[in-house]
């Protein structure tokens, strides 16, 4: 058996989505991975997880990739840095809001960003990096880059130290004795089998390599058709209500003779009891959570008379909060993203680390040139997935994957994998003009440049001067000689410069799809940074769409996205955009899987074409919890013949374009107006003098 095997981490996407589970979270649980509690968060070179899921998680059949090599097999291991953050206070804010209804928000959501040019990039402490990365970079390459040290994979030390923000509120799970959900999901000992059998015919090779993948797609197959079985005879079972009903009742008899007594739901007074007397037990926390995900699945059978389903689902979320160390606006928030059960899943994956990925570039290597040169090195990696031709998966190394001489010399970037598709949706071509509206550390510029083959041009801007340190770095390092460096608010451009033929805006968001990577956004976010950044991110994509050119030939295309899986930043900034550039449609990612986005929502409906857009989760997909989403700009139609009749009509239409327009700040406002002239030009109005449309109430109420 080779030792790779025991700890490899499963590849971090699925080989193929099955259609009929595409697009809602599953409900049939007939297996789940198990989430290594106490090991997995704290190494940076990663273990391949326990066995794949059966089952319900259909798409997260993972490929195992063409070519997979093995190298020397020493354990290993990575420091990634904790951050620091600040706590936000709780406001009681829907984050639904338009844009332009909240000039107050505009304003400090503006000045976040502005405050935060002053400091020094440091890694990821103080409050702008908090908005700014949402923690996806916590792994990209600036963070990694730099002394061996940050990247000690060659330790084997456990002792994490728990940044002292997290060590008031630290999750329980760090006790917890097993798993949440008694479902049926595979335990470590049919895992290590399963694995031992994989190496069975010794390592992998670049001589064995391809025949080895090949029979590594047949078996990932023949368990596909497993997983569907299962999932068949699940649903003929007829569990129509249950989301567990591959949990027998044994499971919860067992539990009642473990804690001795039948399982009641607290009540409000028995909860701040506990409460007071310091939270309880982790066991009990843990019961009580099973208990509760057990009921919600199947309520009319097993809730107690008189209790309300509502009453479950607080005390799950309390619970989950506890035991998560989330606070509980952010744990209600997620928790409402996903049927009951798959809600644990979700939160159980964030307790585990994402696989250490990294993209070759191709301007300096070839992916198999690259692999070989790591392997010789002591690095054990593989291919990642079908999906990409430039990704490697690495499982262990006995040098640091961050400073390696094909590192250094710019062969390959430390990239999470989810961090490809909004380049691969993007597809820029050639001698084509490109903005990356947000772009530091530049993983993502310089994959741009990679596929443009250095030719044309990517502006590659950032708000933040000190984070376009790292992004020249990067773009020097990895020999991007098609990258103009630039730093703006995003929200400046067109006036900056426009008539792009693609835009990428990876937007600051809050990070909720990193949190393996950030821990500290469980207790960092509140109610008012998801309406402040939702705001924020309106505003950047309207800029995003009118700084390309429809009259593109080759393309005329925008990727938002975001490495966050709460729909205020995601769809609904999506359906906003829609509604106020009526010249844009969604079109395909292109990409080969993920969930499509929400088109209902809690009371909310967005475009039917917004289910287009994807979502990917660290559960399902084994990679950062992210959202792609791919705009086609259309030329604007031409309003003719609406002269406006009155001072009021002239009014209106002012209004009317302010509205699409979202700006308000001071420094602004003389581009502002210009704008207004335009698009008031441009809808067929009539523009009124300079100094005229400066009197307007509505330019005046903006100027106070
Ligand atoms: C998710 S990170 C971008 C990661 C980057 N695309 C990559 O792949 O390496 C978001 C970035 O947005 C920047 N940012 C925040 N507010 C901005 C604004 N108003 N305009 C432009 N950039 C902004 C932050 O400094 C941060 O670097």
């Amino acid at each position: 058996m080779g030792r790779r095997a025991k700890s490899k981490q499963g590849n971090p996407e699925p080989l193929a989505e099955l259609q009929e589970n595409a697009g809602r979270p599953s409900s049939k649980k007939t297996g789940k991975r198990k989430a290594d509690a106490d090991g997995g968060a704290k190494e940076g070179v990663s273990k391949r997880p326990a066995k794949k899921a059966r089952g319900e998680e259909k798409e997260r059949v993972h490929s195992k990739g063409k070519g997979k090599v093995t190298g020397k097999t020493e354990k290993a291991k990575s420091s990634a840095a904790e951050n620091k953050n600040k706590h936000q206070n709780s406001d009681e804010k829907e984050g639904w809001e338009d844009v332009e209804e909240d000039v107050d928000l505009k304003a400090q959501a503006k000045s976040l960003f502005h405050d935060s040019d002053e400091e020094e990039f440091v890694g990821f402490t103080g409050d702008l990096e908090d908005f700014d990365m949402g923690g996806e970079d916590a792994g990209d390459d600036d963070i990694l880059r730099g002394p061996v040290e940050e990247l000690d994979l060659g330790s084997d030390d456990d002792d994490e130290p728990i940044p002292a923000k997290l060590k008031t509120k630290r999750s329980k799970q760090h006790e917890r004795p097993s798993k949440i959900i008694p479902t049926g999901s595979v335990n470590s000992s049919s895992t290590s089998d399963s694995d031992e059998d994989e190496d069975e015919d010794g390592p992998v090779t670049m001589a064995n390599m391809e025949a080895r993948s090949r029979a590594l797609d047949v078996k990932a197959a023949k368990e596909a058709e497993l997983d569907v079985e299962e999932m068949r005879k699940a649903e003929m079972a007829g569990a129509e209500d249950d989301d567990f009903a591959d949990v027998d009742d044994a499971d919860m008899e067992g539990d009642e003779e473990e804690g001795g007594e039948a399982f009641e739901l607290p009540t409000a007074e028995q909860r701040e009891e506990e409460k007071k007397s310091g939270g309880p037990d982790v066991h009990l926390v843990q019961r009580r959570m099973r208990e509760c995900v057990l009921v919600l699945g199947n309520f009319k059978r097993r809730a107690a008379k008189g209790r309300s389903r509502s009453e479950y689902v607080e005390q799950l979320v309390y619970d989950i909060a506890s035991y998560y160390g989330y606070n509980e606006f952010l744990a209600e928030k997620l928790f409402q993203l996903f049927p009951v059960a798959e809600a644990i899943e979700f939160f159980e994956a964030n307790e585990v680390p994402r696989p250490v990925t990294i993209r070759t570039n191709t301007l300096h290597s070839r992916r198999r040139d690259l692999a070989q040169a790591l392997i010789n090195r002591g690095v054990n990696l593989e291919p990642i997935g079908k999906w990409t031709n430039v990704g490697l998966q690495v499982f262990e190394s006995s040098v640091p994957i961050g400073a390696t001489p094909e590192y250094l010399a710019g062969h390959y970037m430390l990239q999470a994998a989810s961090s490809f598709l909004p380049v691969i949706a993007l597809a820029p071509q050639p001698n084509e003009r490109v903005l990356d509206m947000a772009s530091a550390p530049g993983g993502k510029t310089t994959h741009m440049a990679a596929l443009m083959e250095n030719t044309g041009i990517v502006f590659a801007n950032d708000a933040n001067k000190a984070r376009t340190k790292s992004l020249t770095a990067n773009v020097h390092r990895l020999g991007c000689k098609n990258v103009v460096v630039c730093s703006y608010d995003g929200r400046e451009f067109p006036k900056v410069i426009g008539g792009f033929d693609r835009v990428l805006l990876d937007a600051p968001c809050s990070g909720t799809g990193v949190i393996s990577k950030d821990a500290s956004v469980k207790t960092n976010k509140s109610e008012r940074d998801f309406v402040l950044l939702s705001h924020l991110q309106k505003q950047l994509i309207l800029c995003a769409i009118d700084s390309v050119t429809p009259d593109s030939k080759t393309g005329g295309y925008v990727v938002y996205s975001t490495c966050s899986v709460t729909v205020d930043e995601n769809e609904a900034v999506v359906d906003y955009a829609l509604r106020k550039r009526p010249n844009v449609k969604l079109v395909d990612t292109g990409l080969e899987f993920g969930r499509p986005g929400y088109t209902k929502y809690r009371g909310k409906t967005f475009h039917e074409k917004v289910s287009l857009t994807r979502r990917f989760y660290p559960h399902v997909h084994n990679m950062d919890g992210f959202f792609v989403a791919k705009f086609k700009v259309e030329k604007r139609a031409k309003n003719v013949g609406k002269e406006p009749q009155s001072a009021k009509e002239v009014e209106a239409g002012v209004e009317a374009v302010e509205t699409e327009f979202a700006f308000d700040s001071d420094e602004d406002r003389p581009y502002i107006e210009e704008t207004k002239r335009k698009r008031m030009k441009a809808k067929g109005l009539r523009v009124p003098p300079r100094s005229k449309l400066a009197a307007t109430p509505a330019v005046q109420a903006a100027a106070a």
